[in-house]
């Protein structure tokens, strides 16, 4: 999808009352597991593979296909042991919607900060990426860390094109600070042509880098940024970092997204929640299954952080009415919500965001 390399930020600002627990991340899992070790390898997320190596590129890109991997004939020992795998990840990787109520009493009296990847995150993944669509409703937030690049990534764009135009069911799209080459609509036999054609082109691009996701070889610069990165520069310049008051939520697919997730857990602030039907090794907590679920995940979110301001909106309305002895106005009241202090006494607090419609019908 075009304009889809942005981290996409929908901030949700709500302030609820009391002293919240400290939040401990990451949270609890089963027992004596690492992550790493019980993922058979070829579940394993692809690395960046830095060398360039036409084999190795292509075996990463198989892979990283896991309907590859699920489409191959397996015997019943396989499938049960593919089973026992899936359920071996779920245990460290918890669904976030069973495991809702841990997620919001963690969040309880703190400001939750979304932050939320695109492609089969918020849109389901699509054979062409010019039609993941999302509604009006997302805000992103674009940042461009490195506007010197531009007329280069524009002449490899055109340099792929060229190139791969022989190969039928590629594609290759311009996102500005990666151009990516899409192989979702390449036969399976051509991928090996595709790969050599890609990196053999990228021999003369030394200021660029191959990296990979789902279905698609990803060409940036060679400037150190990433999604995490990218989410330390937007926790800070929001005013979010080391603040624990604030948990970020941060949902991601891809294995770009695991930059993210693990700028989370080494902070020790925060959420990462991955989307994937498959195991996968990962340093988010959570997961989900799918967009669907994601969308599932938001709206209960949504609807948890509306009834817990609104039974805190009524009691401010009554404990008002106690005290000035006539009820006071809705619109007066509208913005402004009332929390207990540490001292058990009350102080206004502003409301922004959609929160800030929350009250009596
Ligand atoms: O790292 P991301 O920001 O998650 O971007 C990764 C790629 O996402 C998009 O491709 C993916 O979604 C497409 C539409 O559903 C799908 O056809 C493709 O197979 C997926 O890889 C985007 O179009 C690419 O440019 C990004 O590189």
């Amino acid at each position: 999808m075009m304009n889809q390399n942005v981290v996409v930020q929908a901030i949700t600002v709500a302030a609820v009352a009391n002293s919240p627990p400290l939040f401990t991340y990451p949270p609890p899992r089963a027992s004596g597991s690492s992550a790493a070790a019980a993922i058979p390898k070829k579940y394993l997320s692809p690395v960046e593979l830095g060398g360039g190596w036409t084999n190795g590129w292509l075996e990463a890109m198989k892979a990283s296909s896991p309907t590859h991997a699920k489409s191959t004939l397996l015997s019943a020992p396989a499938v049960v042991s593919e089973q026992d795998e899936q359920s071996a990840w779920m245990m460290r990787h918890p669904s976030a919607l069973s495991k809702f109520e841990q997620i919001t009493s963690a969040t309880t009296g703190k400001q939750i900060v979304m932050f939320l990847d695109y492609d089969g995150t918020l849109s389901p993944i699509v054979d062409d990426p010019d039609s993941a669509f999302m509604s009006d409703t997302k805000k992103a937030v674009l940042f461009q860390p490195a506007s010197e690049f531009l007329p280069l990534m524009n002449e490899i764009h055109k340099a792929l094109l060229e190139t791969t135009r022989s190969i039928a069911g590629a594609k290759v799209e311009n996102n500005k600070f990666c151009v990516s080459v899409h192989f979702r609509c390449v036969d399976e036999k051509c991928w090996g042509v595709l790969v050599e054609q890609v990196v053999s082109l990228l021999k003369k691009y030394p200021e660029l880098r191959l990296t990979q996701g789902r279905k698609v070889l990803e060409i940036r610069p060679t400037i150190k940024w990433d999604k995490g990165k990218a989410l330390e520069f937007l926790l800070k310049s929001l005013g979010f970092a080391d603040n624990k008051n604030v948990v970020p939520i941060y949902i991601g697919d891809d294995h770009t997204d695991e930059d993210a997730f693990k700028v989370l857990r080494d902070r020790g602030q925060g959420i990462g929640i991955l989307v994937s039907e498959y195991p996968k090794d990962t340093n988010a907590s959570y997961s989900l299954k799918e967009p669907y679920e994601v969308m599932e995940f938001l709206l209960h979110l949504v609807e948890w952080k509306r009834h817990s301001l609104k039974a805190l909106y009524k009691v401010d309305n009554t404990a008002l009415s106690l005290s000035l002895g006539a009820p006071r106005s809705n619109k007066a009241l509208a913005g402004r919500l009332t929390e207990p202090n540490h001292h058990g006494r009350s102080h206004a607090t502003h409301m922004t965001g959609p929160w800030a419609r929350v009250g009596p019908a």
